[in-house]
């Protein structure tokens, strides 16, 4: 490569801080927690309650005043979880189940593992400290205390924690829209026969998982013909439904890559060409949508593994800005023993490595094929490996590398 083709490769600082100029998160709208997983939270979630909302038992076993410890004491009354709490009178003892409210005055529990019972009468161990074995009121979470915060994405502990405050709605950012255009002639639907010349369409079902699980709703697939006219009018149509466009292939340099083109008669094409391996030729742009609201685009070269890797780059901290997930801005990064060698030239390489956690540390396994046509080089990709430019990599030597495992 000459350098005066490498010095119009932009760097990746400059594509990020393009992609994500101006974008403000979507509208708010008020959603059923069942219908939230996945979903950010616009506002911060107060507690109202106390969690737990009673002193209970942490065992089965029985309720005393500590002070009694030691004795063999009259089982003077039985509390399943879910009855109100009675009081229990000093020198005896209660029956008590998990989850139990405590009696009033009792102030510890011993397992029933822990104590013989003689008829009426239970046997109880002298060393039982006050408080053991019972879980206090507001342990876990106190009335008015922050719960969750605004831009938390909604996981499963997150939606448990909504659920023990008796909260059924909350308000979250609206879901981005996207719009998902495959080019290419050659590019054909699964389920469909195979002719000469033709690829079926893998960039398609793959990055309509990725985009879900970064938040997104497709609400548009289409796949465009190799012509001026036929790419411009899919990325016309996708411009009135969606908050992103995101195309797949026809951006490099050939005869047939009509997407620049297409976008520049519509809207902007604000970056091309980044110093990035793979994704050389990834365009970001933007256009209007119905009443003048902003519509961004980025155009994914159509190799697999440049789709798949661009998603993870610029997709993912895209969908997290409009849906105000700060957590989504960038990858988790850690550093991790190189198992492999390699250079790079004037473009920062994604190396998709597999990760093996031992006790001395951990090692960043190369697929062996790095080539941006080989999809086989992501399936177990756990992370990217990121090798500056100009660099020289040993095996042995430390890398950085980009967390996959997540949302
Ligand atoms: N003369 C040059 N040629 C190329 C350059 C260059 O700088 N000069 N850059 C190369 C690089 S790097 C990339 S990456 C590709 C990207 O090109 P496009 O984005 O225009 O992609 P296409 O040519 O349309 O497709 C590339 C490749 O991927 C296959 N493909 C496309 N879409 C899909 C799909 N949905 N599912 C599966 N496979 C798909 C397509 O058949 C091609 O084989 O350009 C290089 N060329
Ligand atoms: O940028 Mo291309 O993705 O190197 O093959």
């Amino acid at each position: 490569m000459t350098s005066s083709h490498a010095a119009s490769l932009a760097p990746m600082e400059d594509a990020l801080a393009t992609l994500l100029d101006g974008v403000a998160p979507l509208p708010v709208e008020r959603q059923p927690c069942e219908q939230a997983e996945g979903r950010v939270l616009a506002a911060p979630v107060v507690a109202a309650l106390d969690v737990p909302p009673f002193d209970n038992s942490a065992m089965d076993g029985y309720a005393l005043h500590h002070e009694d410890a030691g004795q063999r004491l009259p089982v003077a009354l039985r509390v399943a979880a879910g009855a109100p709490g009675e009081r229990l009178e000093r020198g005896h003892c209660a029956r008590i189940f998990t989850g139990g409210q405590l009696p009033e005055g009792a102030d510890c529990v011993v397992m029933q593992e822990k104590v013989q019972r003689v008829g009426d009468e239970a046997v109880i161990p002298a060393d039982i400290p006050a408080g053991d074995n019972v879980r206090r009121r507001g342990r876990d979470v106190r009335a008015g205390a922050p719960l969750l915060d605004a831009g938390t994405r909604l996981d499963a502990a997150a939606l448990g924690h909504l659920a023990g405050q008796g909260i059924v709605e909350v308000d979250v950012h609206r879901r981005p829209r996207v719009a998902l255009l495959s080019t290419g002639d050659e590019i054909i639907d699964p389920g469909k026969p195979l002719a000469a010349g033709q690829i079926y369409n893998s960039n398609r079902p793959m990055l309509k998982s990725l985009l879900e699980r970064f938040g997104a709703e497709v609400v548009l697939t289409r796949s465009v013909p190799d012509s001026p006219e036929g790419t411009r009018d899919c990325l016309k149509e996708a411009a009135e439904v969606a908050d992103l466009v995101v195309s797949t292939g026809g951006v490099s340099v050939g005869e047939e890559d009509h997407v620049k083109a297409a976008l520049e008669t519509l809207g902007t094409l604000n970056l091309w060409r980044l110093a990035i391996r793979p994704g050389k030729p990834l365009a970001l742009g933007q256009m209007e949508g119905p009443g003048g609201t902003p519509v961004r685009f980025v155009g994914l070269p159509g190799n697999p593994v440049s789709s798949y890797v661009g998603a993870w780059l610029f997709l993912r901290p895209l969908l997290g800005a409009l849906q105000g997930c700060e957590s989504m801005a960038e990858l988790p990064r850690l550093w991790a023993r190189s198992d492999f060698a390699t250079s790079t030239g004037p473009r920062q390489h994604y190396m998709r490595v597999r990760l093996a956690f031992a006790p001395q540390g951990v090692s960043a396994l190369a697929f062996s094929d790095q080539n941006s046509g080989v999809l086989s080089s992501c399936i177990d990709a756990d992370a990217l490996a990121v090798i500056p430019p100009h660099c020289e990599i040993a095996p042995g030597d430390k890398v950085e590398c980009l967390w996959l495992r997540t949302w």
